[in-house]
């Protein structure tokens, strides 16, 4: 028997699958397959989720482990902020330890578990990065321009700035006075269509600013759609803020990022370029359920006869986002 964990960081749902319990791991077809199937809103085991978290070994010994991400829709991203720190959570329960590395596809990124942020609510504190603005890296195009910051693009929204960062996964950013869903679900959806400036999809987010160091974001995720959170979303907004709302930032504290999901808290430490950046992103790495079910089966896409094991975490969750929301707005 093999073992699923269904997780959280922010209401942003992910299974997590160690291919190291595997005799055969799966295959990068049936990651994908499976990814599909999981996740289907739908039809997907326990109401769906945003993505398939792959835990492997790591390439090098100075990381616990290798984290991949699949998107819903079978696609691979190449990093995932939240789901790295339920990531982190599964590698330190398993290994005893606190602070550690764990490989993703452009980086060997830095973890450390955090206090608690309620009783029954783990909390887990990662790198976020590598960071670029650069067109080519993201990659976009538009106008022959070197990098999007704080510019008008009217053939994404009138009215409305933009601004593109990869971490590494691609992000475009408009802060906005009011956010409205439909605006920001039409322009995600155009711009992970064929499209002629991001190539290859990009998720996108709209934050509103709610005062010194504190924003609001919801995104619209590239392989996904609107999801509750997206870690590198508000992680790479919580740059863009920084450098274009300098007055609201203070480098000293945290910021504190609502989503529809919950609150996380990011750390922006502005370098002299983007990529001298560092960014870290804190929030919770909560397990909902665990899920039993034997290797042919999973090969096999049947979860018919799966074990499915809650726990008692997202009522302790859901409690501390409601004290915490009450607390902040
Ligand atoms: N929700 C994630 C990001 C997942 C990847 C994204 N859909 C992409 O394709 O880049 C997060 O928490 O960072």
């Amino acid at each position: 028997m093999l073992t699923l964990i269904k997780a959280h960081g922010s209401e942003n749902q992910f299974f997590l699958l160690d291919q190291r319990q595997l005799t055969q791991p799966l295959t990068d077809i049936e990651l994908s397959r499976i990814a599909r199937q999981l996740c289907h809103p739908h039809t997907g085991l326990l109401g769906g989720a945003d993505g398939l978290l792959v835990i492997a070994p790591s390439p090098n010994t100075t990381c616990l482990g290798a984290m991949r991400v699949i998107n819903a829709d079978g696609s691979e991203a190449k990093m995932c902020g939240n789901g790295l720190r339920t990531v982190s959570r599964y590698l330190a329960e398993q290994s005893g330890k606190t602070h550690f590395q764990v490989a993703t596809l452009e980086a060997d990124l830095d973890v450390a578990r955090s206090a608690n942020l309620a009783p029954d609510v783990p909390a887990f504190s990662v790198q976020i990065g590598p960071i670029s603005m650069a067109a080519a890296t993201l990659p976009f195009a538009y106008h022959q321009l070197p990098e999007l910051f704080n510019t008008a693009v009217p053939e994404f929204v009138g009215q409305q700035t933009f601004t593109a960062i990869a971490v590494p996964n691609p992000h475009l950013i408009s802060f906005v006075d009011h956010l409205d869903p439909s605006v920001l679900g039409e322009l995600g959806r155009r711009l992970n269509a064929p499209n002629p400036y991001f190539p290859e999809g990009v998720n996108v987010s709209f934050a509103k600013l709610l005062g010194p160091n504190r924003l609001f974001v919801q995104t619209y995720e590239r392989g996904v759609g609107f999801t509750n959170a997206c870690g590198t979303g508000m992680s790479a907004t919580s740059l863009a803020f920084a450098m274009q709302h300098p007055t609201q930032f203070d480098a000293s504290s945290d910021l504190v990022v609502l989503n529809p999901g919950g609150l996380v808290r990011t750390h922006v430490t502005l370098g002299k370029t983007p990529a001298t950046s560092t960014l870290r992103l804190i929030g919770n790495a909560t397990f909902t359920a665990k899920v039993s079910l034997s290797e042919p089966d999973l090969h096999a896409g049947n979860f018919s006869a799966a074990h499915v094991e809650t726990t008692n975490e997202e009522a302790a969750y859901q409690a501390f986002v409601h004290h915490a929301k009450q607390s902040i707005l």
